[in-house]
């Protein structure tokens, strides 16, 4: 499973100084190094390319129908995952006349405090950190996933892992906990695919209107090119940024007065109107259920007239709930936020689509 190193990594750990720091140091392949080990294919690439431009035309209207970005909170298993991808890319075909099916593949998890951070960290979950192997799951399991037609989401907290993956994905979210943050908006700036800026955690639409002009415009930032060098990158500006209504702490964001509120923000800061309401985290108050009833109330409100709302977002895996991680885990369940189960999903998914096409 690990990367060959180069002549000039070793995998042995060494003490960083200065002699403050009881930090420890392990390289890891470059990100030019795990493209090549796993590489994408030019058809994949051609595909990939066609996501991002479809996913771009139904964020600016061009195209009538809904994006759906669907799938579990965190993949913590490989094999679940990929089953939970094969029955989407089904169910993606039956109502692919109303909406643009997008999997989250989402392998980094922002957390409040502490907690397990993603496939990428720890991808055996035992506190060891191992980010080489993490890179190489994580790359392979969003290959497989696209491999299945499938566009893939995915958030992108860390802008060194993100450089490992980018090319994989199709649409990005920038987190309630980092809508905030310069270096997300400077990364952002620079990807190649529509971002959404979640609302701060507090429910403030503010700072992600705030993160939408800065990343629509142009950087020069502190990264590092593909072979993990420092480097200057200029950004051009990403013109295919949004928002992302998730709630805050007690208040949920999805109903037409909060819409109305946002869109009306968004006009007169001169960004996009277009919303994509995230039916789960606040809005749903973590619980997965209720996700059901917002996405039927906002499917309404599009169908009542409000262009505007282009967008859902669903938390779902193969069960519903969620559980503790350990020794007997149930298979196919969060071992993060709580998701719809796939019956519910099924459902919900071809209920919605004939809401659309009977309004
Ligand atoms: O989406 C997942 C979680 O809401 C997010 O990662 C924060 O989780 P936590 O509050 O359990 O740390
Ligand atoms: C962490 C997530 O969302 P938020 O940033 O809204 O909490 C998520 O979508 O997995």
């Amino acid at each position: 499973m690990n990367m060959q190193l180069t002549d000039t990594q070793t995998d042995e750990r060494s003490t960083v100084l200065p002699d403050t720091a009881t930090n420890t140091v392990m390289k890891l392949p470059t990100p030019t190094q795990l493209r090549q080990e796993l590489p994408l294919d030019a058809d994949l690439a051609r595909q990939i390319a066609e996501h991002r431009d479809t996913v771009r035309r139904v964020l600016d209207g061009t195209d009538p129908r809904m994006l759906l970005v669907i799938g579990p909170c965190s993949v913590h298993d490989e094999v679940a995952a990929l089953e939970y991808g094969e029955r989407l890319a089904k169910l993606a075909v039956d109502v692919a006349d109303q909406f643009v099916v997008v999997i989250r593949a989402y392998v980094e998890k922002p957390r409040t405090t502490v907690g397990w951070k993603g496939l990428m960290y720890d991808p055996e979950r035992n506190g060891e950190g191992d980010l080489a192997q993490g890179l190489v799951r994580s790359r392979r399991l969003m290959l497989n996933l696209a491999r299945l037609g499938l566009p893939l989401a995915t958030e992108a907290l860390n802008p060194v892992g993100f450089s490992y993956l980018e090319d994989l994905v199709s649409w990005t979210a920038i987190g309630a906990r980092t809508t905030e943050s310069q270096l997300h908006r400077e990364m952002a700036s620079g990807l190649p695919m529509p971002v959404g800026f979640k609302n701060g955690t507090d429910g403030s639409v503010g700072m992600a209107v705030n993160a939408m002009k800065s990343a629509a415009h142009a950087h020069h930032r502190l990264g590092s090119d593909g072979d993990g060098h420092p480097a200057m990158i200029a950004t051009a500006g990403n013109p295919d940024v949004h928002l992302v209504l998730r709630g805050g702490r007690g208040i949920t964001n999805y109903d037409p007065e909060s819409i109305a509120e946002a869109t009306a923000t968004l006009r007169a800061a001169g960004v996009s109107p277009a919303v994509m309401v995230d039916c789960s985290h606040d809005n749903a108050c973590k619980q997965a259920e209720r996700q059901l009833d917002i996405a039927h109330h906002v499917m309404a409100q599009r169908c009542a007239g409000n262009t505007d709302i282009r967008a859902l977002m669903l938390e779902s895996f193969l069960e519903e709930g969620r559980q503790n991680d350990g020794e007997e885990l149930v298979y196919g369940q969060s071992i993060t936020d709580p998701c719809i189960g796939w019956a519910q999903t099924e459902t919900l998914l071809k209920a919605l689509a004939a809401t659309g096409r009977n309004p």
